[in-house]
């Protein structure tokens, strides 16, 4: 399959915007569709999203839009970079509009609440296209670290591996090295049970702790990861590479992370309310993802006591102490 022409990328939210930017530089041809028209217009006249990417000057090649028609309009390639959980309805009134053939491409990390569906899957469904058609992309991908074109890898995974080397082609830059990969399910539930795991951390960090536990953390997350995936089918081997282990240490490590930030506030002792009201309506999925992982992992019998906790914590108001107390306390049994 050839490189593609046009992409278009639907949300132009941190990781839309500079993922974007990462195909402009790349020399695609790319449109950049916004929500709101002031957003469209301040990139396509500052060359900036100030709102998401303060200081980042985006390349004159990359074009921005509000309206979706024409952003998708010809394209070979339709990125979709908005929350998870508004997926579905974003992609429904976007489906009459998508060309023919072109791949679909998910940036998401999250579990559907309703139906516990990976966004591949929610793609697949809404879209009407074979799998084949459906791309992932997915790694240690801190949006305002690659903005500033700080050396980064990725996966891009399809099923159908000449798309995911197309692909691979549009996104590849000095500073950003996309790597193929074919399992899906895999790469989707790292992409979604480490912004979880990131939220644990984060509470860690906020009552005080330091690396033991999170290393601990890190290395028993990744231990329920893969539980889960390897359940749903993915090849276990999927959970050391970027898009596992890879994204696990950089979103449990980073105060740039969303997830490990809401964590830390909670871990603090702000209630739910307050720590979304500081997220400034950026997205901190594994809020709610905790709660499908967990309701997805009861499905096929797979114990993620970690995630466990952290739903807990975030819906049922255990309280992130007593939550350290109650991992540590657990029946005693072989790593
Ligand atoms: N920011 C990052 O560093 C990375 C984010 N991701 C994932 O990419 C996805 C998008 O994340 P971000 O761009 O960071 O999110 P964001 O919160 O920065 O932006 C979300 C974008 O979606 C748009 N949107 C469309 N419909 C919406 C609705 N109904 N509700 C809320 N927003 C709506 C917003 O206007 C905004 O442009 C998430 O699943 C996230 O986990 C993945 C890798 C890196
Ligand atoms: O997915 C990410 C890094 O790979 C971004 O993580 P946050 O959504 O927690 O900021």
């Amino acid at each position: 399959m050839a490189r593609p022409e046009r992409i278009a990328v639907l949300g132009a939210g941190s990781w839309g915007t500079t993922f974007a930017k990462v195909l402009a530089d790349a020399g695609s041809d790319v449109v950049l569709w916004a929500r709101r028209a002031e957003v469209a217009e301040a990139i396509n006249g500052s060359r900036c999203n100030a709102g998401y990417l303060p200081g980042v000057r985006l390349p004159e090649s990359l074009r921005a839009t509000d309206d979706a028609a024409a952003a998708v309009h010809d394209a070979d390639v339709v990125v979709l970079a908005v929350p998870s959980q508004t997926l579905r309805e974003n992609l429904a009134g976007w489906q009459p509009l998508l060309p023919a053939g072109a791949t679909l491409v998910s940036l998401a990390k999250g579990v559907e609440l309703s139906t516990l569906k990976r966004m591949s899957e929610v793609i697949g469904e809404v879209a009407d296209v074979p799998m084949e058609q459906v791309a992932v992309v997915s790694g240690p991908n801190l949006a305002k670290e690659i903005a500033a074109e700080q050396p980064t890898a990725t996966v891009v995974a399809c099923a159908d591996h000449d798309r995911a080397i197309a692909l691979q082609h549009a996104c590849s830059t000095p500073y950003f090295r996309p790597y193929t990969n074919t399992d899906l399910i895999g790469i989707e539930i790292a992409g979604a049970c480490k912004n979880v795991i990131a939220l644990a951390c984060g509470m860690a960090v906020g009552l005080g702790f330091g690396h033991n536990t999170m290393s601990s953390l890190i290395t028993r997350g990744l231990a329920e990861t893969t539980r889960l995936g390897v359940a749903l089918g993915a090849d276990p081997m999927t959970f050391a590479g970027l898009a596992g282990l890879g994204d696990l240490v950089a979103t449990c490590m980073s105060p740039l992370s969303r997830n490990r930030t809401f964590g830390e506030r909670l871990g603090r002792g702000e209630t739910l309310a307050q720590a979304q009201e500081a997220a400034h309506g950026q997205v901190s999925e594994g809020v709610k993802s905790c709660s499908s992982i967990r309701q997805l992992a009861a499905r096929h019998g797979v114990e993620m006591p970690i995630t466990d906790v952290v739903h807990r914590v975030c819906h049922e108001g255990l309280q992130p102490g007593p939550a350290a107390a109650e991992l540590l306390g657990r029946e005693r049994k072989p790593e």
